[in-house]
């Protein structure tokens, strides 16, 4: 997909920053983001550890409040916020992928997935989300009888049942070997190619940056470098 700089914004920050206080200690996880991101575009964030790719994220995911700046999503402004509008906006728009599956065991995939599927506006079915991540032949089975790369899968499938318009993954691929991750990258491309969710993955293998339509690097709390990818790759062509 070709995002062209005139498909509607997404994202956007401007003077974002962040402290926690813990005590007398102050850290300062984001110094001043300035981001956008456009319906459909398909972004990774690198960098290294502690530079605030994950406190970003939480943002604009509504799971977390800058110090100062603003944060939008569509016209949502997500910095000022009630906590009703954040679990809102979170329940309605945002799918979350994190570094472990969080999944039920207890629960069949379909079961899993039909937790969200149950309680969505708009949502498609478990066995359709579960199909677009390759997994429409184990349905049935419990996460115990997955592979870690299919677990992560399943988590995928109910990030999206819901049909989010934007999905933000922390990490997805941080527990896997490659070439499940690759699995995994693929089924992420596949939503994103399919339903045109944005898609902000997070990750520690610069190689997964080829995947992605553009590319942005946080160092020390601050957005470093973004660069555009011209071709990119499928999950199959990279090494990490
Ligand atoms: N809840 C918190 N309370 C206090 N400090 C925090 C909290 N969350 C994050 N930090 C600090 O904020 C800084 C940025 O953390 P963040 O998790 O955003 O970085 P990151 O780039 O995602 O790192 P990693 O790649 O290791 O996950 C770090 O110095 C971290 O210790």
């Amino acid at each position: 997909m070709n995002v062209e700089s005139t498909t509607r914004l997404v994202f956007r920050t401007h003077g974002l920053a962040k402290v926690y206080r813990t005590g007398d200690v102050e850290v300062n996880a984001l110094r001043g983001v300035d981001f956008e991101a456009r319906a459909g575009e398909f972004v990774v964030l690198l960098g290294p550890s502690g530079s605030g790719k994950s406190t970003f994220l939480n943002i604009i995911g509504g799971l977390d409040r800058p110090t100062t700046g603003e944060a939008w999503f569509q016209d949502h402004d997500l910095a000022h916020a009630s906590d009703g509008a954040l679990t809102a906006y979170r329940r309605d728009h945002v799918g979350f992928v994190f570094q472990f599956y969080n999944l039920v065991p207890s629960l069949t995939a379909r079961e899993n997935v039909r937790l969200v599927t149950e309680i969505a506006r708009n949502p498609m079915s478990a066995e359709e989300a579960l199909d677009v991540v390759g997994l429409g032949d184990r349905l049935d089975h419990f996460p115990a009888q997955l592979s870690g790369g299919e677990q992560q899968r399943v988590a995928i499938a109910r990030a999206i049942a819901k049909r989010p318009e934007v999905l933000l993954c922390d990490e997805p691929t941080g527990a896997l070997d490659s070439r499940t991750g690759v699995k995994v990258l693929d089924a992420l491309m596949r939503v994103n190619e399919t339903f045109g969710a944005t898609t902000l993955v997070i990750t520690h293998n610069a190689g997964i940056a080829a995947i992605a339509h553009r590319v942005v690097r946080f160092a020390d709390g601050r957005i470093q470098a973004v660069e555009t990818n011209t071709a990119r790759l499928r999950p199959e062509e990279i090494t990490w």
